[in-house]
């Protein structure tokens, strides 16, 4: 057990948001609580009638760009244990992190990257390449102990969760089978840690973003903090027990010709208690022509985005910024 003479002050353990982590007015949450939100559907992944489950996840890709899955076969073990072994991870202390993240080449953000102009997010945060899984896992996190075994689990799993909803997607396209499997053969894993935060009104876990993936699914176990923009509005993504939210990238919405839509959200803190979030991104391999596949467009559906080389984008929009290479082109 831990005892207070044991306790180090962490960049977190302040009465006061400091200056260095305000955000400007125009970046702030501004008022809180938001209000969550049912809209955001709900699937049932063991609803037996498949052409309904199609359906229902291709309509809200269309609508929201974000769902929720249920009954979805990954036991919840799997996921909290995850949730454990990060926060573990994040109870270290920074020096440690730090050293074990430059030695092994994952990334660790906490309170010295910077957001915006010299202003930080409200958060700690991992990445590390997820696949193939026997070249990257020796590059993960060494301490705590169990994090490697308890997080391979966890992201076969949530790979197997992916291509089985990007299966359903591409059906509901009316792509061919597999469309999806062979051109997206990275998979990366960001996991984050926000503490409780004394003023979560001026202070952002993470900034309003696209995720440049195929399909993004989080964990983020029962405390709230996730938001959607939606018809220009913020709403909140309500937890719903062993739930995963899934949302639509920005290849996916190009691919699928904007019959999908991907959404910006972000990441807002709360004062009570510390928020733990997982996500895992499958993306385009950095050789793959994006474009709208080719048998949804017709003279009647002209392709509504240029075609372009995913590791292009991702160089020229520095869509990964620092990570581009960790995340993106080292296997
Ligand atoms: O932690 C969250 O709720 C969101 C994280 C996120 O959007 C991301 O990592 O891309
Ligand atoms: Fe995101």
């Amino acid at each position: 057990m831990a005892t207070m003479e044991d306790h180090v002050a962490r960049w977190f353990d302040v009465q006061s948001v400091p200056l260095s982590h305000t955000f400007p007015p125009e970046n702030r949450p501004g008022k809180l609580p938001f209000p969550t939100c049912s809209a955001i559907p709900i699937i049932n992944l063991s609803n037996p009638e498949r052409l309904d489950t199609i359906q229902k996840i291709i309509e809200a890709g269309r609508n929201f760009g974000f769902f929720q899955v249920i009954n979805h076969g990954v036991s919840e073990s799997v996921s909290t244990e995850a949730l454990n072994v990060l926060k573990e991870l994040f109870n270290m202390q920074d020096e440690e992190i730090s050293r074990d993240a430059h030695k092994n080449g994952w990334a660790h953000m906490g309170s010295t990257s910077y957001a915006i102009d010299g202003i930080h997010l409200w958060r700690d945060n991992i990445k590390h390449l997820c696949h193939p899984l026997e070249k990257c896992v020796q590059h993960w996190p060494q301490m705590p102990t169990r994090y490697r075994e308890v997080m391979a689990t966890y992201v076969q799993e949530m790979r197997r969760l992916s291509f089985r909803i990007l299966e359903i997607i591409s059906e509901g396209l009316g792509l061919e089978k597999g469309y999806f499997e062979e051109i997206s053969q990275v998979q990366f894993l960001s996991g984050s840690n926000y503490p409780a935060c004394p003023d979560p009104s001026v202070t952002l876990g993470v900034l309003k973003h696209f995720d440049h993936s195929l399909i993004t699914i989080l964990f983020q176990g029962n405390v709230e903090g996730l938001q959607v923009l939606h018809d220009d509005k913020w709403i909140g993504v309500g937890v719903v027990p062993n739930a995963f939210v899934v949302n639509i990238g920005t290849q996916l919405e190009i691919m699928s010709n904007g019959k999908l839509r991907s959404a910006e959200h972000r990441a807002v803190t709360n004062s009570e208690e510390d928020r733990l979030s997982i996500a895992t991104f499958i993306n385009p391999s950095p050789n793959c022509i994006i474009e709208p596949a080719k048998v949804l467009i017709n003279e009647s559906n002209p392709p509504l985005y240029d075609s372009f080389l995913y590791n292009d984008f991702i160089v020229s929009s520095k869509a990964f910024g620092p990570l581009t290479e960790l995340v993106q082109t080292k296997d």
